[in-house]
């Protein structure tokens, strides 16, 4: 699957490699929802390449840090950044540009659609010719589509739902539309790919493909956000964790750092 997951072509080598080694930072953020502080001036790094686990009590901030990174919200205090770029009201398509891709805890696919075409509208803000060459038919927007469902097919073999891409979405069980999104996500093509618990609802068997799954994106250098309660799933997994408490950092650090912490097994891991 790794030469499917790959790099884009971003100019000249020295750019390249500068894009390709910036981090996405949530830069001091706070958020607020009327009376309720969700974060409270939380940072995070989430560099190419690395696993970064996300873990915290419920409610304690870590779909608002997500929704924050990905652009869904937008901060009451503090950036999130990218390069020089600070994201604090990017567009749709200015996250597509950047590659930040992401999933939901519930998923939210189109249900009726196939397999294959809910994988390939996460590719279609790559798509030069568009919507419009393709519903006219015009040679370049077959050529593209054509495209583009060789690597959503691919894709999907990649996450292990080769055997279904022409069924429904809502023909599904739930781990397959957990991995679609996965596939839908990777389709964009992205840099940072934030999952927000895709463990939750999977057998053993089934986290453990998810946890082969990720590795494969990790290697392909893509950084990945895991927002996670299965914790050792996430301690096996993750290059780093950072820990949130009632929307405050509690510690961050790697797996063993955090593991053993003593705060963070008051507060969450239990002893
Ligand atoms: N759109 C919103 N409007 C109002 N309050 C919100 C909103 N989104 C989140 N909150 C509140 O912000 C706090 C943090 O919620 P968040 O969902 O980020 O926590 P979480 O750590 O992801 O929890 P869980 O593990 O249960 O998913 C909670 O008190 C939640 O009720």
């Amino acid at each position: 699957m790794s030469a499917v997951i790959d790099g884009r072509a971003h100019g000249a080598a020295s750019q390249r490699e500068a894009t390709a080694a910036a981090p996405l930072q949530a830069l001091k953020i706070t958020k607020r929802f009327g009376g309720l502080t969700a974060l409270d001036d939380v940072s995070l790094e989430l560099r190419p390449g690395e696993v970064h686990g996300l873990i915290g009590p419920n409610g304690s901030g870590k779909t608002t840090l997500l929704n924050m990174l990905s652009g869904y919200y937008e901060p009451t205090a503090g950036e999130i950044r990218y390069r020089d770029l600070s994201l604090g009201a990017a567009s749709v398509q200015q996250r597509a540009a950047i590659g930040v891709a992401r999933t939901f805890q519930k998923p939210r696919l189109l249900p009726m659609l196939p397999v294959l075409d809910n994988t390939m509208l996460g590719a279609w803000s790559h798509a030069r010719s568009g919507f419009l060459a393709t519903a006219l038919g015009l040679p370049a927007g077959r050529a593209e589509e054509a495209a583009l469902r060789e690597r959503a097919t691919e894709l999907l073999h990649g996450v292990g739902l080769g055997a279904v891409i022409h069924r429904r979405a809502n023909g599904l069980d739930h781990a397959q539309q957990r991995f679609l999104e996965i596939a839908r996500g990777l389709a964009l093509q992205p840099r940072f790919l934030l999952l927000d618990e895709p463990a939750g609802g999977l057998t053993g068997a089934e986290i453990e493909h998810l946890g082969a799954v990720i590795r494969t994106v990790r290697d392909a250098g893509i950084g990945v956000l895991l927002v996670e309660h299965h914790t050792d799933f996430v301690f096996r997994i993750s290059d780093r964790v950072t820990t949130l408490n009632v929307g405050r950092l509690l510690r961050h650090g790697t797996p063993d750092e955090v593991r053993h912490d003593p705060e963070v097994i008051r507060v969450y891991l239990g002893a």
